[in-house]
């Protein structure tokens, strides 16, 4: 008989690496027959009216983004401002509580799927909701940076501790800089408007201890220990949901990229795409496309404008473009990175490890270079580049910055074909990659989930 239809409201952080896994997966339990209550900023419904694959069971629920003082007027999600920004983001999504609440007294939900509204499991108790934190971002960066084991709440400044993983963390190598520890605890992270109980750290670790089910994009095929160790430390089930690996289907891919990509030999180009939010500044851009330059490699490289730039090409180094004609590409808007990740002359991806691209990395059959721009993405580099050894990661210096012999260094070491870490990394990344295509892995998460939720209101 099949199991009785959920109804489950969903509220994700206003950024679209994580609107966007919420919906891939609310689409996945429709497709189940679970109607899904999707709030979301009222500017980005017109966008995912094309993704709604079962719009008569995913009904969309806008919701106007409040002005703050400094965010600029229609700003909606962090892709519409700066990262100095997100707190006033944050702020105008905490002044959205009262909305929320209403909507949720009226929809009466099952569950409330949310991340970084740290009220939400406060509110959905009071209102006899079961609450769900979906993590999107995979799990060994929270067990990493979020555990119980760290005392957030406790401690003021977890500055240097957090270099090491936590006591009970599964055995890796993952270590942090000194300056990458104190981004999660330092007072002056982006989140830290009010104060330093909003720190991006204690907003999270709230929504983590408070909520009632956690939920991971991720697999046990790459994360099956931490998901264990956090389950074990925030004393609740951790369910994963298993890792979208396939693109949607019948895309064709345009200019200009079609004409260039058909340019060069099977599996000589580089593509470098850093995500919907990386913004590098001026000099750091200009060593990633020099050290594409010293690779010798045909590359194709989509990078936001510096801050302060109208455009990419006016940023980037006298003469490069020209200097660079049909053999490197440096381009400022969006491209359709998973359709570009799966033609033939693509031999090397460099990634921000954004868990949206890491999933589609992973199961791609390029050489993978690591460039890390937020903490999670850092923690999650050293994860797959240390412990699973599926690609190399970019070394920095203290700073955080990398130069070009670094990027040209790292992406010679899997291209090159007398590289013994390349024939390593190719031999385990291809392991990797058939555990995750095996046939129906991701519904097979998702049937899991849906069981376990059913469980939970029997
Ligand atoms: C809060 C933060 O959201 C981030 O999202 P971000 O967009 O940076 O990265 P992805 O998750 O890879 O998501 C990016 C998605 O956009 C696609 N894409 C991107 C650029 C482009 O030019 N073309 C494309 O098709 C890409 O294929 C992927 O599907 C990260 O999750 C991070 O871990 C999380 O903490």
């Amino acid at each position: 008989m099949a199991a009785k239809s959920l109804h489950i409201a969903v509220y994700p952080w206003f950024a679209m690496g994580h609107l966007n896994p919420f919906l891939h997966f609310c689409n996945k339990l429709a497709e189940r027959g679970h109607r899904i209550s999707f709030l979301l900023p009222s500017k980005v419904v017109p966008m995912f009216e094309s993704h709604n694959l079962h719009p008569h069971l995913i009904s969309f629920i806008p919701i106007t983004v409040p002005h703050v003082d400094d965010l600029p007027l229609g700003a909606a999600t962090t892709a519409d401002v700066p990262l100095e920004l997100f707190p006033s983001i944050m702020t105008a999504m905490d002044l959205t509580k009262p909305v929320v609440e209403c909507y949720l007294r009226e929809l009466k939900p099952h569950f409330v799927f949310f991340d970084f509204t740290y009220w939400m499991p406060a509110l959905c108790r009071k209102l006899g909701i079961k609450s769900l934190y979906y993590v999107t971002s995979g799990a060994s960066n929270v067990a990493f940076l979020l555990s119980p084991e760290r005392k957030i709440m406790e401690k003021d400044d977890l500055g240097l501790v957090m270099m090491d993983p936590p006591e009970f963390y599964p055995p890796t190598s993952i270590r942090l800089s000194e300056r990458e520890a104190r981004i999660m605890s330092d007072n002056k992270t982006p989140f830290d408007r009010e104060s330093k109980d909003l720190s991006i750290g204690r907003r999270l670790f709230t929504g983590l201890s408070e909520c009632e089910v956690i939920g991971i994009k991720t697999c046990g095929e790459l994360e099956e220990p931490h998901c264990q160790y956090l389950e074990t430390q925030f004393k609740k089930q951790v369910i994963m949901t298993g890792l979208p690996v396939t693109g949607s289907p019948n895309l064709v891919l345009e200019e200009p990229f079609a004409n260039f990509l058909a340019t060069f030999q099977p599996g000589t180009l580089v593509l470098c795409v850093l995500g919907s939010e990386c913004i590098l500044k001026k000099d750091q851009l200009h060593e990633l496309v020099l050290g594409l330059e010293l690779t010798n490699l045909p590359f194709l490289a989509a990078l936001k404008p510096p801050i302060g730039e109208e455009t990419t090409e006016s940023a980037l180094p006298e003469g490069f473009q020209e200097r660079l004609k049909g053999k490197g590409l440096v381009y400022g808007g969006w491209i359709p990175q998973q359709l570009i990740l799966n033609h033939p002359s693509v031999g090397c991806f460099i990634t921000h490890c954004g868990f949206g691209s890491l999933s589609q990395a992973i199961v791609s059959k390029c050489q993978l270079v690591f460039l890390p721009n937020a903490i999670d993405q850092v923690v999650s580099a050293r994860m797959l580049a240390g412990d699973l050894k599926i690609g190399v990661e970019v070394k920095k210096d203290e700073d955080g910055l990398f130069t070009r012999d670094g990027i040209c260094k790292a992406v010679r070491a899997v291209m090159d074909d007398d590289s013994e870490v390349g024939k390593e990394v190719r031999a385990i990344h291809s392991k990797y990659r058939e555990l995750l295509l095996k046939e129906g892995l991701e519904d097979s998460y998702v049937d899991n989930f849906a069981l376990k939720l059913h469980a939970m209101l029997e």
